[in-house]
């Protein structure tokens, strides 16, 4: 399935936070956001899953217009994974995971076996069988975000937006998330920090700043010195890899190397 933001403007407290959002999404395509704090990822995300309305602007699923569709014919093609997802807390672990079957139940489709088996895939595909009679509340954060994710998946979307998926997982589940994400070839849009995340995974990345697109394109083109240290105020140095993609090292402040200086030349004394 497509999607297409033409033109999205949102203003909150009278303060213009996005303007100008226009782009598309292929079916099947791995499409990256990235911004510094505060850029807009997360509000765009939210009016591209239709928990927030655009005060200008339209936002298009396979060319229908998504407000314009009910709740549940969005949910049956959309799933969302927000940044600071709301907790369950009553509910045990496989419970928040069924929640994903619901936009697919209905009075002529009761709970059934596939839904069993699509729970079941979910909670194994993010590792979490083991724990799935554990109660919300006592799980860490890593392992509430994976059943967020798993949520989703067991959702059966078409297109999957997730914000910042990796926040709270260690390097082994933030690899093994992006990877598990890319391998079901839905049509992603996910919010990264990490660049090097974005490089690895996206077929193509969108730069923000102040609630605006700076660039778009590729990882290489986009992922670039002059883009880095525009948008992001940090200095980089961009490797070429042989795959096509790019690896992205930071260079330390000049700011740290005084301090390091100054730290080094008094324990010396
Ligand atoms: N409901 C709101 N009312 C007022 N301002 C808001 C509201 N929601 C977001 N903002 C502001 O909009 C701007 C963009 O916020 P947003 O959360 O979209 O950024 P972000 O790029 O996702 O940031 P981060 O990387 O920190 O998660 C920020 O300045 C934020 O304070």
């Amino acid at each position: 399935m497509s999607l297409q933001a033409k033109e999205l403007k949102w203003l909150a407290g009278g303060r213009m936070i996005l303007q100008n959002i226009s782009f598309a999404v292929q079916p099947g395509e791995f499409l990256g956001i990235v911004g510094p704090n505060g850029s807009g990822k997360s509000s765009l995300m939210a009016l591209l899953a239709g928990i927030r309305k655009a005060a200008d602007g339209i936002v298009l699923i396979d060319g229908k217009e998504l407000r314009r569709m009910g709740r549940r014919a969005v949910a049956q093609r959309l799933a969302f994974v927000e940044q600071q997802a709301e907790t369950m807390e009553r509910i045990r672990a496989r419970q928040a995971v069924e929640l994903g079957r619901t936009p697919h139940l209905g009075p002529l489709s009761a709970w059934s076996a596939d839904d069993e088996e699509i729970v079941d895939q979910a909670l194994e595909s993010v590792e979490m069988t083991h724990m799935q009679d554990r109660f919300w509340h006592t799980l860490s954060g890593g392992e509430r975000q994976r059943l967020h994710i798993a949520r989703a998946l067991a959702q059966q979307p078409s297109i999957l937006l997730l914000d910042e998926p990796t926040n709270h997982l260690d390097i082994h589940h933030q690899l093994a998330l992006l990877e598990l994400v890319k391998a079901q070839g839905l049509t992603v849009i996910v919010a990264l920090h990490d660049l090097n995340h974005a490089a690895m995974f996206c077929d193509r990345i969108i730069m923000m700043n102040h609630g605006k697109i700076i660039c778009a394109g590729a990882p290489r083109d986009v992922l670039t010195r002059g883009n880095i240290a525009s948008v992001f105020n940090v200095q980089v140095h961009v490797e070429a890899e042989s795959d096509g993609s790019c690896h992205i090292r930071y260079e330390r402040s000049f700011q740290d190397e005084r301090n390091r200086e100054k730290k080094w030349l008094s324990s010396a004394a």
